[in-house]
């Protein structure tokens, strides 16, 4: 609030119809300071009629903890929820319910049925799996060995692909591209990497179980959950910062992004011992995710997750309502820093309050 209540606001908005991206940006000009607030979404869709709060989204800490309070359990349809993440955390709570939802059963929940139908046992590096919580509320964790390094792999071959391969055009989504934003799909300085959307059946097996522990950690269905974006950074590329979710994304039928789960695919050189460097060809320097209000760099380490929830209202919280306004929280931004040399890999998956439609 204190950082924002002098600065001049500008926002800027636009869509496409294609299903690769729509994007937005909120510049923010403070003394002497530019910022850019840059934020993509999917497909623009029929819109719903919401009730719009007038509220801003601007929360002190008090106010956002009074307003999650205030909130009753009930949604509109009569029906309530409930979800761990809708009331304040501690850290053990916070690792106990990670390490239980993701480390120990990725098969209780519906999201994990298509991943785990066939018995085939889920590809997981157990001397990995740490949980890191660096912020209880609202909720910032890292959970390593999320995903198996193999899979990760497997993740980006789906994305590069044999050159025969290659195809430049629209309908083409698992190939890399270089990122847009707007409506006129237009190249800019804010976001500089190269992306690529991985439909499930591009990679069946990673994707599968990538989603089901999303849906596990997040208590969302996977049908709410944007297709994977994969990301590709070379030296000097980098997303400065931003937020994942904005106002405007509530217009969508699916409803804004209330969560997000970023994976790095590989390893900044900081997480590799010294001795396996020379052997090692994928790794890169710079590029960590930077948390402003955290203070916090993260170091990009292969086949950790990074969860967070992008608005004030989450689902368990009173008063949730899948079809309410969603209201932005800003403590959650951040930004992907440049890259120093190699190239960083990372991807997203975004989560919705709706079904996401896919195939529009
Ligand atoms: O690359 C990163 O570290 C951050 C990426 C990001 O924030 C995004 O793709 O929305
Ligand atoms: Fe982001």
């Amino acid at each position: 609030m204190l950082l924002l209540s002098h600065c001049y606001y500008h926002l800027r908005i636009s869509s496409t119809m294609t299903t690769s991206c729509f994007a937005g940006s909120i510049f923010l000009a403070t003394a002497g300071v530019s910022t850019a607030f840059t934020i993509r979404l999917p497909p623009i869709l029929p819109t719903k009629h919401h009730h719009v709060h007038s509220s801003s989204s601007l929360f002190s800490s008090t106010q956002a903890q009074s307003y999650l309070d205030t909130l009753s359990t009930k949604e509109a349809d009569g029906t309530s929820t409930s979800n761990f993440w809708g009331a304040p955390r501690n850290e053990q709570e916070i690792i106990d319910f990670i390490s239980e939802a993701v480390f120990n059963d990725v098969s209780h929940h519906d999201a994990a049925s298509n991943a785990l139908n066939d018995n085939v046992a889920p590809t997981i590096d157990q001397h990995l799996q740490r949980i890191e919580v660096i912020s209880e509320e609202p909720p910032l964790v890292i959970v390593h060995g999320f995903l198996s390094t193999e899979h990760c792999d497997d993740i980006m071959n789906a994305v590069i692909g044999p050159e025969e391969a290659y195809d430049n055009s629209e309908n083409v989504k698992n190939q890399l591209k270089r990122s847009t934003m707007g409506a006129k799909q237009d190249k800019s300085q804010q976001r500089t990497s190269s992306t690529a959307w991985l439909h499930p059946d591009h990679c069946p097996k990673p994707l599968d179980e990538f989603s089901a522990r999303v849906s596990n950690l997040s208590g969302l269905p996977t049908s709410n959950f944007e297709n994977m974006q994969v990301v590709r950074y070379q030296p000097g590329q980098e997303f400065q910062i931003h937020t994942d979710h904005l106002d405007s994304f509530n217009d969508m039928d699916c409803g804004g992004r209330l969560a997000t789960c970023l994976m790095y695919l590989n390893d900044s050189e900081d997480n590799v011992p010294e001795e396996s460097l020379s052997n090692n060809d994928e790794t890169f320097t710079g590029g960590e995710t930077f948390f402003h209000e955290f203070d916090r760099a993260v170091s990009p380490r292969k086949g950790s997750a990074l969860f967070w929830w992008n608005t004030m209202e989450r689902p368990g919280s009173k008063g949730y309502d899948k079809n309410m306004f969603l209201n932005v929280d800003l403590k959650l931004r951040h930004a992907g820093l440049p890259v120093l040399s190699g190239e960083k890999w990372v991807c997203n998956k975004w989560m919705h309050p709706l079904p996401f439609p896919h195939g529009v």
